[in-house]
């Protein structure tokens, strides 16, 4: 039985990000993965999404000047978009490994589970380590409903060699708006199914109800309240039903109502660990209630979105936490966190979002603003929290270089940057950080 110092179950962005890390202090490691190196993110999420979304925003970008005098009728080639994302995803899982074997990390391919004597599984061969992590991530939701076998997921998306005409999603978090806008603008008549009445309700609901307005105009339909009861399939076509009895049909109906954490084959009952229906209960020092295991990522239970960076933002904290000459010894503390839906217009936020005691909330309409109206933007605006001295702590932004901006204000909250600080520097002009002399004021 081989023995290491860490086990690393899970080689998303989050185990690779601690496996490399432990290494570089010269610990011995063993990566175990059972599906793509890599995880998530590069083979079934962000990235993949992210190509495709690239010519969303250009397409969308383009048209919003067509009243400035740009001309053309552009659409996009789903094969040669699916082509251009295959290409960069079906060369990660090598990579990912090559790089991981280069830097002298032991891997193991093949589902891990715990046994009654605290080892790791995986096959037939057994392992050992002084320390754990858990590293495995998460998976679409199954949704339990009479004919859900006809349900596809965002994995089954990406993979489409064909975009069907009609296309339903079900639920409208971040995996089926930023999913729904890439099928409308790819030419699929659109429809999002969601479960209550307010459609992201972690955002603030006047932004929320700009962006769907947004997408609306775009082409996408919204039916609201819709509670799936059951999925059948006549010929080609899928039909879903709601409890109350409405009926929607098309070609294909992708449900993307959240993910679960992936638990199951890892036995954690072995070792004593229960899970929540979130996910993998931890501390502060993202420790189990067995010590020697630890657990990161999107597989935690946490209230924090489940997103890359936080993933590696884990890693990175466990790995200070456990370096024997770390002085690193207190609880995570996270830092404010950026969150950003894609699409032509995105809709993004960044720490405090709402006024919690005598803070003040600007909201700014930016449309108007040079630097939105050069581009067109269709919409633009900013809901602004700021302490009593003028320092940002956070923001909810809408407009088509949302991401840009929250993570100008990233660098704004985390240095406490005031009026008097931000002009000290000069910005270059016009670009969305010269604006934000206007956000401060
Ligand atoms: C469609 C989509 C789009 C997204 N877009 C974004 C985005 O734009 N920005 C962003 O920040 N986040 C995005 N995310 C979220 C992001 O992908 C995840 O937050 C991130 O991948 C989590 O990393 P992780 O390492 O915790 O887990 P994962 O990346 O899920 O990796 C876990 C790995 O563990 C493996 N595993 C599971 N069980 C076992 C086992 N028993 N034994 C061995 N291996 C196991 C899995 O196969 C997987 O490879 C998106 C997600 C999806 C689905
Ligand atoms: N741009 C990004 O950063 C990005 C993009 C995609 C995914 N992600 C990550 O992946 C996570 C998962 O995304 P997601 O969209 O799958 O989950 P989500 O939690 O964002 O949204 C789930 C949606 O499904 C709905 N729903 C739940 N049960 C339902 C039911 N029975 N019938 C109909 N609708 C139902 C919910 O109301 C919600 O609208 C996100 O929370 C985020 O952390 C991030």
């Amino acid at each position: 039985m081989k023995k290491y110092d860490y086990i690393v179950i899970g080689a998303g962005p989050g185990g690779n990000a601690f496996a490399y890390e432990m290494k570089a202090q010269g610990a011995s490691v063993l990566l175990v993965e059972k599906d793509k190196w890599g995880g998530t993110c590069p083979n079934y999420g962000c990235d993949p999404t992210k190509i495709m979304m690239a010519l969303v925003e250009a397409k969308q970008r383009a048209e919003n000047l067509f009243s400035a005098g740009l001309h053309g009728n552009l659409h996009i080639d789903w094969k040669k978009m699916l082509a251009q994302k295959n290409a960069y995803s079906n060369a990660v899982p090598s990579r990912t490994r090559k790089g991981l074997e280069s830097a002298g990390i032991d891997l193991v391919f093949g589902a891990a589970h715990f046994t009654k004597s605290g080892a790791v599984l995986v096959g037939e061969e057994k392992y050992i380590a002084g320390k754990y992590v858990i590293a495995t991530g998460a998976r679409p939701r199954a949704l339990d409903i009479e004919g859900s076998e006809y349900l596809l997921t965002s994995n089954d998306f990406l993979d489409l060699e064909e975009l069907p005409q009609r296309v339903i999603f079900l639920g409208a978090g971040y995996v089926s708006l930023e999913l729904a806008q890439i099928a409308n603008a790819a030419g699929a008549k659109v429809s999002v199914l969601t479960h209550g009445r307010q459609v992201l309700p972690n955002f603030d609901e006047e932004f929320s109800d700009s962006y769907i307005k947004q997408l609306q105009k775009e082409g996408i339909s919204f039916i609201d309240s819709f509670s799936a009861q059951k999925v059948q399939k006549t010929g080609k076509k899928f039909h879903i039903w709601a409890e109350d009895g409405r009926e929607f049909t098309a070609d294909i109906i992708i449900s993307a109502v959240g993910r679960v954490a992936n638990v199951e084959e890892l036995n954690l009952e072995n070792v004593g660990i229960e899970v929540s229906a979130k996910g993998i209960p931890v501390n502060g020092f993202l420790q189990t209630v067995n010590p020697n295991i630890y657990a990161l990522g999107d597989v935690l239970d946490k209230k924090i979105p489940k997103l890359t960076p936080v993933s590696g933002f884990e890693a990175r904290y466990l790995a200070r936490h456990l370096s024997p000459e770390s002085q690193n010894k207190e609880e995570i503390q996270y830092p404010a966190l950026p969150t950003v839906i894609f699409g032509s217009s995105k809709l993004a936020k960044i720490g405090q979002t709402q006024v919690i005691d005598s803070e003040t909330e600007r909201s700014l309409d930016m449309t108007e603003w040079y630097t939105y109206k050069r581009i067109a933007d269709p919409l633009s605006k900013i809901k602004i929290i700021v302490n009593q001295k003028n320092e940002i702590l956070g923001a909810t932004v809408l407009s088509t270089v949302a991401d840009e901006l929250v993570n100008i204000l990233n660098f704004c909250i985390k240095q406490s940057i005031n009026l008097e600080e931000f002009q000290k520097m000069i910005m270059a002009y016009p670009t969305i950080a010269s604006d934000l002399f206007y956000l401060y004021k």
